[in-house]
């Protein structure tokens, strides 16, 4: 049976490292980290994710804004609002939750927020940094340097001579994913939904990361013994068992079957959803040291 990784734990350790490094920063007479979070629209989901990271910024010690647009906002508003946060010098980090209500332009939206302080790392900035290796001035986006993180501690920085499957090619998850493994010496593939034999290419992976969004799509027998599962996934399924209109939340992998032959691997929920936000701690903590002309902390 699989090693569990704890991303629970795993996550709650980067959040103390946060919190340690923004009192050393304060000490030296610096502004705490200031992290602004955007949500336009009621989405549930959305709604709790960004409470939870307008939480987190606050035990972090941070200096922590929220902006709640209403579902009708115009672009133009919220690109104001983003240049008014480019501009105010409080402010490290913006973070504009997606997915967007559907008459925004979210490649804009995101094209708006400064490269320094876009600490979800989805600006072409630091799309390119990521490709071209120029970590130290990178945002990596947080659910992909998380996973990173959950990785390492199975397998070490250095994972040269494994060979890393990522199932999905999304920008946020399954690109910066393959570009971080190849970064860490992996050899890499990226599969999708038009890859001929999924299952068999994904039995030739020491690492499988699984970001394609489709319940327990990846089983039991496309994992190779002994392997490393990533699971991005956070689909919520109907739970008739938990009573009527009941539902249950599932990764991309059919866990139980894949914890069989796996050496270690991420459950859902629990895994790296955690990481999502404690990285985004972690990115708005290090463009703050970037800002004041410290060295950049790694975690
Ligand atoms: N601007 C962004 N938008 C979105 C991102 C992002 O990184 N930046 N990622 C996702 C959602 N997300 C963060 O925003 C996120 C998803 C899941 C979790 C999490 O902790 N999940 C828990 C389960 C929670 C539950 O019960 O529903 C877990 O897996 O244990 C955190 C953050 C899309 N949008």
């Amino acid at each position: 049976m699989a090693e569990i990784i704890d991303g629970k734990q795993i996550a709650e350790d980067v959040v103390a490292k946060v919190k340690g490094l923004t009192a050393d920063l304060t000490a030296k007479g610096h502004a705490a980290p200031g992290l602004a979070v955007v949500i336009v629209g009621e989405d549930p989901a959305s709604q709790v994710y960004v409470a939870s990271k307008s939480k987190k910024a606050k035990e972090c010690g941070f200096h922590s804004v929220q902006h709640t647009l209403p579902a009708d906002t115009q672009e133009a508003d919220l690109l104001k609002l983003i240049a008014s946060l480019n501009a105010d010098p409080a402010i490290d980090g913006i973070l504009v939750q997606l997915p967007l209500p559907g008459h925004i332009d979210s490649g804009k939206v995101i094209q708006t927020i400064a490269p320094e302080k876009d600490v979800d790392g989805f600006h072409f900035v630091n799309v390119g940094k990521l490709g071209t290796g120029e970590l130290e001035t990178a945002f990596v986006p947080c659910t992909p340097a998380g996973s990173m993180i959950l990785i390492e501690r199975v397998r070490g920085k250095d994972l040269s001579g494994l060979n890393a499957v990522v199932v999905g090619r999304s920008n946020i998850v399954g690109k910066p994913m393959a570009n971080l493994l190849l970064a860490a010496n992996c050899t890499v593939t990226i599969a999708h939904s038009r890859t001929k034999d999924l299952p068999a290419l994904a039995r030739t992976a020491d690492i499988l990361v699984a970001a394609v969004g489709r319940p327990e799509m990846v089983k039991g027998d496309w994992v190779k013994p002994g392997a490393t599962v990533i699971d991005v996934g956070i689909n919520r399924i109907p739970a008739p068992e938990k009573g009527e209109g009941k539902s249950r939340l599932v990764g991309d992998v059919a866990f139980e079957e894949a914890a069989k032959n796996a050496g270690a691997i991420t459950p859902v929920p629990g895994g790296v959803g955690p990481m999502t936000i404690a990285l985004l701690m972690a990115n708005t903590v290090v463009s703050a040291y970037l800002k004041a002309g410290l060295k950049r902390p790694a975690f």
